[in-house]
């Protein structure tokens, strides 16, 4: 059980290593509010993306484990330990969990860095803060889900509920793992849900590490638990259960399908799905900011070593300003500091594997060998370390190039051209997906039509990843339904109860 409070965050490399080795690292799994080895005894391999080597063994639930956290989910749903308490005392436990979050957000980083290979100062400054700020607005919202008053005849009031759905089944991916994890876990509790949470096998230990916290928080026991486990395993018998009332998701697209078929074989459990992306980034030659554009054309997809579903993978430049343009990219890139994850300076580290490192590097050998143009990259970098790094990579493609298609989800951007705005938005659509967007212009005008123009469930202008918790976030076509973040995914969780009451004398 984690006991630290704040910690001033080491800002070497060897003060890091040393915070690292003194943690205690989380590797059963939450059930009942108790630590717990999976009903088998069995483990699995956590493996660290920096050097490769072998991190510690995680319990390895499987569906004896998730029929036991499942009905923990149910009992305390169906007892109203958590659902039933006033609305200001969930509140103030989501505060106090955000609270403890915040007093162990450098253990946090850390674990999240070991995991992830990510680096450390992305994990300080970006994951972890956006996993105590989601807790914390769905914390502020849940004494705001008002119902509705429905016209009637006189002698009748008919009146409309929002109420929680029961357990809800959560399985994140490993890219952004306790942000990935709050964005679903924190409205799901917040409609007063319960909540088996399956992380992804390369990624356990922040949630069970939260988990704990929550549990000191006061959120009661079985209202949030935690099976670690393998896709294949757990989260096949989490997403076959047949008392799992929803399925929230973010991962890839043939398990998102292979959900969808889970629930028709069950019981038509819901399903919301956040999958991949092919995102477009749009840059008009009148755009009075092509540094800025250039910047947000480099990190839009380095970021995260790409690994991000709304990786501005994609690069649509116009014609006309194209060499100059994709000059600026490359120097932004250039300046990016790829090195050890755990090194404070570092800015771009770790792919979560060799499995992720082996494709990005394989679809910059097919991109090329269908006639794309190596402009920066292409190679594994840090190879001496035993992790899995890839260069920063942008490749010059024709629009039936393999990478104008498919996500790579690594840090390889294809750089395609358009001639007027027409064929912008036709090249920006054609793809299979339809998650984020972006368009640089000074042209309001242009502005507007390129918002409406394209099939996306987010559009940034002048700006990458310019939205916060506050906005909805989620795709189109085969990116997936629903939506996490905002109100929208508070909703998300809850089922409409419409009541009708006569009071005829
Ligand atoms: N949209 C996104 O943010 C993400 C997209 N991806 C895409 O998916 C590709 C493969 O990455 P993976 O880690 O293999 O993604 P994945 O979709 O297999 O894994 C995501 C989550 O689903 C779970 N899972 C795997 N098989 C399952 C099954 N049969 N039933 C239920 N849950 C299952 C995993 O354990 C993990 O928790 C990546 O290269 C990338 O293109 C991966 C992670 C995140
Ligand atoms: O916008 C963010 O904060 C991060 C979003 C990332 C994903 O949803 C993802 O890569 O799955």
């Amino acid at each position: 059980m984690p006991v630290s409070a704040l910690q001033t965050p080491a800002d070497t490399l060897e003060g890091v290593l040393a915070s690292i080795r003194a943690l205690t690292l989380p590797d059963k799994a939450v059930i009942e509010g108790m630590e717990v080895l999976s009903a088998s005894g069995r483990t699995f391999d956590n493996f660290s993306s920096r050097d490769g080597k072998l991190i510690n063994k995680i319990a390895a639930c499987d569906r004896a484990d998730v029929d036991a956290a499942v009905h923990s989910a149910r009992q305390a749903f169906e007892d109203g330990r958590w659902r039933a308490l006033a609305p200001k005392v969930r509140k103030k436990i989501l505060h106090r969990l955000a609270d403890l979050m915040t007093g162990h957000a450098e253990n946090l980083s850390l674990l999240e860095s070991l995991d992830t290979g990510k680096p450390i100062s992305d994990a300080r400054n970006v994951d972890i803060p956006l996993a105590i700020n989601s807790t914390r607005y769905y914390a502020e919202a849940l004494d705001k889900v008002y119902g509705e008053v429905a016209p009637s005849p006189e002698d009748r009031l008919s009146y409309v509920v929002h109420e929680p759905l029961g357990v809800i089944g959560a399985i994140v991916p490993w890219n952004f793992p306790l942000h990935m994890a709050m964005w679903k876990v924190a409205p799901a509790l917040a409609m007063g849900n319960s909540v088996v949470l399956k992380p992804a096998e390369n990624s356990s230990m922040t949630a069970l590490y939260t988990a704990q916290l929550a549990l000191e928080a006061g959120v009661p026991a079985g209202v949030w638990n935690v099976i670690p486990g393998l896709g294949g395993e757990a989260g096949d018998a989490l997403s076959r259960h047949m008392d799992v009332d929803m399925i929230t998701f973010t991962g890839s697209g043939p398990i998102g399908r292979q959900l969808m078929r889970a629930s028709a074989d069950s019981n038509l459990k819901r399903v919301s799905l956040e999958l991949g992306g092919k995102s477009p980034q749009i840059v008009f030659a009148d755009s009075d900011d092509l540094d800025g554009a250039a910047a947000n054309a480099a990190w839009g997809v380095f970021y995260n070593q790409g690994q991000v579903c709304t990786a501005a993978s994609r690069l649509l430049v116009e014609e006309t300003i194209k060499d100059a343009f994709v000059a600026k990219v490359i120097a932004v890139a250039k300046t990016i500091r790829v090195g050890d994850p755990f090194d404070p300076k570092t800015q771009f580290g770790a792919m979560i594997s060799e499995r992720q490192m082996n494709t990005a590097l394989d679809y910059i050998e097919k991109g090329q060998a269908e006639g794309g143009k190596l402009l920066l990259g292409g190679e594994r970098v840090r190879s001496e370390s035993g992790g899995y790094y890839v260069a920063p990579s942008l490749l010059d493609i024709a629009q039936d190039n393999i990478l104008a298609q498919e996500e790579v989800f690594g840090p390889v951007l294809s750089v395609l051209t358009f001639n007027d705005e027409q064929d912008a938005y036709r090249i920006a659509n054609n793809t299979i997906y339809g998650l984020a967007s972006g368009v640089w212009t000074s042209n309001i005008g242009k502005a507007m039509r390129a918002a409406k123009a394209l099939k996306a469930g987010l559009v940034w202008v002048n700006g990458w990843d310019a939205c916060d918790i506050t906005s909805p976030f989620g795709g189109v076509k085969q990116s997936g339904f629903g939506r996490d973040r905002s109100l929208h995914a508070l909703y998300k969780y809850a089922d409409l109860k419409a009541v009708s009451i006569s009071f005829k004398a």
